[in-house]
């Protein structure tokens, strides 16, 4: 199975190493408009295979993704230390009108997983100009938040974060929505098992672990000028369920037809990822003041792709 990324630069390699060492594709074709970069990105990855799975590691320009099943949009800029990702949009909104029509011309049955910020309105952007159903134009969304709230909760529980259960869902950004209501510690409220265990989910730990997720892109990226690991490993994870029809629940950005009395915004809820893209949505379990976050939310994201979302 061949996986195209276009844009190399740091989630985009960082994709292509975590789907190889996953054993994710058969083929991942790297694609950037500095094709040096892109060589010597798939170069590199290359040399991590013999002591992963079977996988071929190739670069080039838009021609080489025909026949990709999957295609990541990882080009565009990175925010720089203290800007937020809805800062990015004019930028990369250009930069994925370019993209997508050549992507669309060599590789017409690819689902698109988008990854560029910001995520959701991207996830829009890719939408409207793909003209390809919402299921089939993937925004990863908050899988990354889902995932650091999960490490956060389960350092604090003393559990691994394989087994804590909990979602962050909205925009992929400062307005998301962590669900402590229906967090579970395997098959216990988060709530009920701290204070169980002696370590409670105080008011002042739900803040620590608050910050700790929402704010952890804006730390990491002061301290080494962009994340990646986590992203790559994301988006590896959503190459799975779609390579192997794995039916998996993960927290992705499709357009959404009705968010409270927001219609028709991109942003993340549980969904179900198989072979082709977003089979369908599960309604979040939330509490009233995180129904209201996540509609705000909505809110915030429907305003800031006016004018760029045609
Ligand atoms: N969704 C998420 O959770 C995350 C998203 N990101 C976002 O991913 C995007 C990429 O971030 P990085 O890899 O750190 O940036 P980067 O600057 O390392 O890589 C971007 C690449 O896009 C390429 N590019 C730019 N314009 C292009 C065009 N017209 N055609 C083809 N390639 C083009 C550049 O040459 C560069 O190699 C950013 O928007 C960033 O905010 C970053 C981390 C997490
Ligand atoms: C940069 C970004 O979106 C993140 O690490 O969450």
């Amino acid at each position: 199975m061949r996986i195209g990324i276009v844009g190399s630069g740091m989630v985009g390699s960082a994709a292509g190493y975590a789907i190889a060492l996953l054993g994710g594709a058969s083929e991942i074709v790297m694609v950037d408009h500095k094709p040096e970069l892109a060589r010597a990105q798939a170069e590199d990855i290359a040399h991590a295979v013999p002591f992963a799975h079977p996988c071929r590691l190739l670069a080039g320009d838009y021609a080489m993704l025909e026949d990709a099943v999957v295609v990541i949009l990882a080009c565009g800029v990175p925010q720089r230390p203290g800007e937020s990702r809805l800062s990015l949009l004019g930028r990369n909104a250009d930069v994925f009108r370019e993209v997508i029509g050549q992507v669309r011309a060599v590789a017409p049955g690819a689902i698109l997983l988008v990854a560029s910020n910001p995520v959701d309105i991207m996830t829009e952007v890719t939408l409207t100009a793909s003209g390809l159903a919402p299921g089939r134009v993937i925004g990863s969304g908050t899988i990354l938040d889902t995932a650091r709230f999960r490490t956060l909760i389960g350092e604090h529980l003393g559990i691994a974060a394989q087994s804590v259960h909990a979602h962050v869902l909205g925009e992929h950004g400062d307005s998301e929505v962590l669900v402590w209501s229906s967090a579970r510690a395997g098959t216990e409220t988060v709530a009920h098992f701290g204070t169980r265990i002696g370590q409670p989910l105080t008011e002042a730990a739900r803040a620590r672990i608050d910050d700790g997720v929402r704010r952890a892109a804006y730390r990491i990226i002061a301290g080494k000028g962009a994340t990646w690991f986590g992203i790559g490993a994301g988006l590896a994870r959503i190459v799975q369920a779609i390579r192997d029809d794995q039916r998996a629940v993960l927290s992705c950005s499709i357009l959404t037809e009705a968010v409270g009395s927001v219609r028709n915004v991109a942003l993340s809820l549980p969904r179900v990822i198989g072979r082709e893209g977003v089979l369908t949505t599960l309604a979040p379990d939330l509490d009233a003041a995180e129904a209201r976050a996540l509609e705000r939310s909505a809110e915030i994201l429907r305003d800031a792709a006016k004018g760029v979302v045609g």
